[in-house]
This record gives C-alpha cells, sequence and structure tokens, in this order.
C-alpha cells in the first residue's frame, strides 16, 4: 500500500484534500482522524504537522508527501519536490523596521527571528553572510517590537502582518513557495505513486484548462485552429451546414474570454465553453 503524508491543520491542510479527493482519493471526514485508508486505491494517507512532513518522507517511512516549498528547504532533509501543486503561494522574505537595512547584503551581524531556520541559513551560507538566527514558533513579527531580533525571516502572503507590526520587505524573497509533491530522492519505483502522480496532473490540467467548442467557416478553420491550437491538435468534425466546421480544443482558462473575443470576430460563432472535470492527457 502506498503510504502518504498530508497536512493536518494549516493553510495548505483543505486545498491539499481537496485535491486528492478531485483526484478521485478518498479523505477523512473528521479533521480529527490521522490515517485514513483508501483500500480501493491502495493507498494509505497521514495527517501530519505539514513541518514534518519532509522528514517523514526523507527517512523512506511515508513514500510521498505534500507539503510546502519553503519547509521542504528548511527541513534539509532528503526529499525532493516531484510536482508544484499550483496552491498555497506564498513567499519568503525578510523584513524590518525601515531605515535598519536597505538590501540583503547588510544582514550580516544582525539577529534574525524565524520559524524557518534551515532555510534563512542556507541564504546566509549561499551568499556568504553570517548572522545570528533566533529560532521562534510563528508570530515572529513581535521579535523586533520585543527587541530580541532586528530582521524577520517570514511567509508573506498579503503583507497585512508586516504592515501591522511596522515591518518593510527587505529585498527580493528568499523562496517563491507553494504546495508541493515531495518523495524520498532515490525512492524506488512505485506504481501507485505514478498512478496518484498522474492523477494529479489530471487534476491540475483540470483546473487549469476549459474545453472551447466553436463552429467556423471551413474556409476560416486555419486562422481559427491558430488561436486555439490545442495541446496535441484541436478537434475538427463536419456540420450539417454546407461550409462549416465544428472544432473543441483545450485552451487556458486565463486566456479564454480574449481568445472568444478573437474567434467571434473571425466568424466563429456558438462559441462555447465548459470546465474539464477530470483528465487524463
Ligand atoms: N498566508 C499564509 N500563512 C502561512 N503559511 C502560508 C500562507 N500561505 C501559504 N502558506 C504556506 O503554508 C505552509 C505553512 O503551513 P503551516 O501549517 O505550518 O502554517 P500555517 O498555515 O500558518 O498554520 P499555523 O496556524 O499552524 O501557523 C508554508 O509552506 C507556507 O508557505
Ligand atoms: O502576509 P500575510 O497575509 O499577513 O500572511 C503572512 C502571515 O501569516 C502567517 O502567520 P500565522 O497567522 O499563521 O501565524 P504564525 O506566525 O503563528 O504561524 C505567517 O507566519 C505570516 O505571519
Ligand atoms: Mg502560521
Amino acid at each position: 500500500m502506498l503510504r502518504v503524508a498530508i497536512p493536518n491543520k494549516g493553510t495548505l491542510a483543505e486545498p491539499a484534500a481537496q485535491m486528492l479527493r478531485e483526484a478521485g482519493y478518498r479523505q477523512r471526514r473528521d479533521p480529527k482522524d490521522l490515517v485514513c485508508a483508501d483500500d480501493a486505491n491502495d493507498v494509505e494517507f497521514f495527517y501530519l504537522r505539514p513541518r514534518d512532513i519532509a522528514t517523514y518522507v526523507g527517512s523512506g517511512d511515508l513514500d510521498l508527501g505534500i507539503t510546502g516549498r519553503d519547509l521542504l528547504v528548511d527541513s534539509g532533509a532528503p526529499a525532493e519536490e516531484v510536482v508544484d501543486l499550483a496552491f498555497g503561494g506564498a513567499t519568503f522574505r525578510f523584513a524590518a523596521r525601515p531605515g535598519t537595512l536597505t538590501s540583503a547584503k547588510e544582514l550580516g551581524g544582525h539577529r534574525i527571528a524565524t520559524a524557518y531556520p534551515g532555510a534563512v541559513r542556507r541564504y546566509l551560507d549561499e551568499h556568504g553572510l553570517t548572522a545570528d538566527v533566533i529560532r521562534l514558533d510563528g508570530a515572529v513579527e513581535n521579535a523586533v517590537r520585543l527587541g530580541v531580533a532586528d530582521v524577520v525571516a517570514d511567509v508573506v502572503s498579503t503583507g497585512a502582518t508586516l504592515r501591522q507590526a511596522g515591518l518593510e520587505i527587505i529585498g527580493e524573497p528568499l523562496l517563491v513557495s507553494s504546495a508541493v509533491l515531495v518523495r524520498r530522492a532515490d525512492a524506488p519505483e512505485h506504481p501507485q505513486a505514478a498512478q496518484l502522480l498522474r492523477r494529479l496532473h489530471g487534476v491540475l490540467v483540470a483546473r487549469r484548462y476549459v474545453m472551447l467548442a466553436y463552429d467556423v467557416p471551413a474556409g476560416l478553420l486555419d486562422r481559427a485552429s491558430s488561436l486555439t491550437p490545442g495541446i496535441e491538435s484541436p478537434t475538427v468534425s463536419p456540420l450539417h451546414r454546407e461550409g462549416w466546421v465544428a472544432v473543441q480544443a483545450m485552451v487556458q482558462r486565463d486566456d479564454v474570454h480574449r481568445i472568444m473575443d478573437a474567434l467571434y470576430e473571425l466568424g466563429a460563432r456558438a462559441i462555447l465553453v465548459t470546465n474539464i472535470h477530470a483528465c487524463r492527457l
């Protein structure tokens, strides 16, 4: 049975469970459950702290896990990112009171409070900087106010927490994070793991793309197809109406209105968009 770690709480927990549900896996009903067996798919899910997931996967005790890229880096565990799951996006940044530092190059000699000491030390080493890293559990923005540190390194999403604490961002993000699927660096092939990966890819594609269908005069087919090339190639079917064809192609959801306008102007009609529920490409 494939053993998969997923977050039990926090920002990543519900979207991870939702993505697995969309991929056809059974998920726990009670948020207190720590294990959920999906016998039909031969997979067992373990609900763990996202911070611990790379450790379990890196040790080989669990086969796969969903966690944040920043938490994976911070753990230093021998686990690797298999696929970016495109949710739980955030940046990981340095911040300080205005006037403390003008750039990350000046971090040397400062006291940096963070709940991600592994990620911060890696950054400092890579940039040849020596600073005092103070490990805290959370609410690290308070460390500056309380005089424990002069810089924080933390997850920034909207930036509201930093603003409220009177801190400003220093330099570029150390990391751009999102939820990722991780496995042990030298993991052996596992048929259920390959299947889970294929299913997650299917969910990612189903979320990113929609199906576009339209009718167009056959003489305009080449120009219409160049607007909707699809992933392989558009499907073209004859219409009862002489000289017209029906076309179907996948297009990126973000692009669909621009493409529909262009198709309409070209002369296409009956332009319809439908969601893709699931897919295997
Ligand atoms: N707004 C956010 N706040 C915190 N973490 C976020 C946010 N958006 C995305 N994440 C990601 O979620 C992961 C942290 O999850 P974790 O459960 O440890 O913290 P949390 O969601 O803040 O929950 P907690 O209530 O335990 O602090 C990291 O990978 C982080 O990049
Ligand atoms: O940029 P924002 O949208 O404000 O979000 C980022 C903040 O949210 C998280 O804190 P959380 O509320 O989880 O508290 P914690 O520090 O105790 O984890 C994170 O640690 C930042 O402090
Ligand atoms: Mg938090």
